[in-house]
């Protein structure tokens, strides 16, 4: 496999098709899943040219945590859906490519367990702020004492998507066997709760996490501008500008056309964007609309379930080349080189 595109049709031999739907669909008529993927393609790259420099910088620090690449692995549920080890497989491998995974509050191993399986492994945790307060502290204390770095809560779920292909496929449910294991209580697998998405929860719940906890806060799911305003005010540590990768609100627009009002609102704050990044092009085109990283989810997928371990590295590392691939024809020694006057809307 050479190309992320390529994982992606190994990974759909491979999977179960209900599976598969699962993992690949959006939100309705799936409108913004493919928005994002043809709006970066429609923004065109404007290359630099007789820069000089021999070696390019691909590095970036986030929330005080360090990556080898401006690419960060997206929060994915059920990854044992995919591979017999899941997340286990997955942190392996993002270990290896030295970036921050951000382990989904309904994988399908628990925190502790990706944690150990790959102790230099650089976590943050996703969260859904659940109604029951109590629930979602002890869930906090679990991400804390694994080691997690940062608490990426996820904002653009007051109720789940509708999934029509799950809708026509009968998928509601994790197989026998399975299990959310970070909502895990006490020993029993029948002790297994469902991840709420709340309608409820509001900016009061994000002043009460930060009482919680000193891990930093990124709101996952911003698309507008008054909301990064509100967010910066909130004492939020950073943004992910996130459509869900079409999989809530269908229609959203594109996170790439979103994401320089938001960059110009949040006051500073650092600001990923994640949904359609296929291409070290795509990593460049968010970079300079003032991303300070992105995060890739469905490609992350497709490497686990197309070869299991060896698949994740295989993606992370061939969108690292093309990355690296991309600045040099920029003429760019370093991600921070690059700014808005590369990229043509
Ligand atoms: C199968 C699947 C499961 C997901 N599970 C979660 C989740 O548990 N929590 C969350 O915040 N986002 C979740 N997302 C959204 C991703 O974090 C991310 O926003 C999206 O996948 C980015 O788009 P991309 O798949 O085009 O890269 C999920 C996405 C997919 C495709
Ligand atoms: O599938 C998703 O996008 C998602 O975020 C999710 C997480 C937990 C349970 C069901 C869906």
């Amino acid at each position: 496999m050479r190309t992320l595109r390529e994982y992606e049709a190994v990974a759909r031999e491979r999977l179960d098709p209900v599976h598969y739907d699962y993992f690949a669909g959006g939100a309705g008529d799936e409108v913004t899943l493919r928005a994002n993927e043809a709006s970066l393609a429609r923004l065109a790259l404007l290359p630099r040219i007789l820069r000089g420099g021999a070696r390019r910088e691909l590095g970036v620090t986030l929330l005080g945590t360090g990556a080898s690449m401006p690419v960060l692995v997206a929060p994915t549920a059920f990854h044992r859906l995919a591979a017999p080890d899941g997340e286990r497989a997955t942190v392996r491998a993002v270990a290896a490519a030295d970036t921050i995974m951000i382990v989904s509050m309904a994988a399908t191993v628990a925190v502790e367990d990706i944690a150990a399986e790959a102790p230099d492994a650089k976590l943050w945790f996703q969260l859904y702020v659940q109604p029951d307060l109590a629930f979602t502290e002890a869930i906090v204390r679990r991400a804390e004492a694994a080691g997690c770095r940062a608490l990426v809560v996820t904002v653009d779920s007051p109720a789940l998507g509708r999934r029509e292909r799950d809708g026509r496929n009968g998928f509601h449910d994790l197989p026998d066997g399975l299990y959310c294991e970070n909502l895990r209580i006490g020993d029993s697998p029948g002790h297994v709760r469902q991840i709420a998405m709340s309608p409820e929860i509001s900016w009061e719940h994000i002043a009460w996490l930060r009482d919680v906890t000193e891990l930093p806060i990124v709101l996952k799911g911003v698309l507008r501008a008054e909301d990064a305003r509100l967010a910066a005010g909130a004492g939020v540590a950073g943004l992910i500008v996130s459509n869900h990768g079409g999989r809530q609100l269908d229609t959203v627009p594109a996170t790439i056309d979103v994401l320089p009002e938001v960059v110009d609102a949040a006051g500073g704050l650092p600001v990923l964007m994640d949904g359609g990044i296929r291409r070290g092009t795509d990593v460049l085109k968010a970079l300079a609309l003032g991303a300070s990283a992105v995060a890739i989810g469905r490609p992350v997928v497709w490497g686990l379930a197309a070869e299991g371990e060896q698949g994740v590295k295989g993606v992370l590392e061939r969108i690292r080349d093309e990355v690296d691939d991309a600045l040099v024809q920029c003429g760019c020694a370093s991600v921070r080189d690059l700014d808005r006057t590369y990229v043509r809307c």
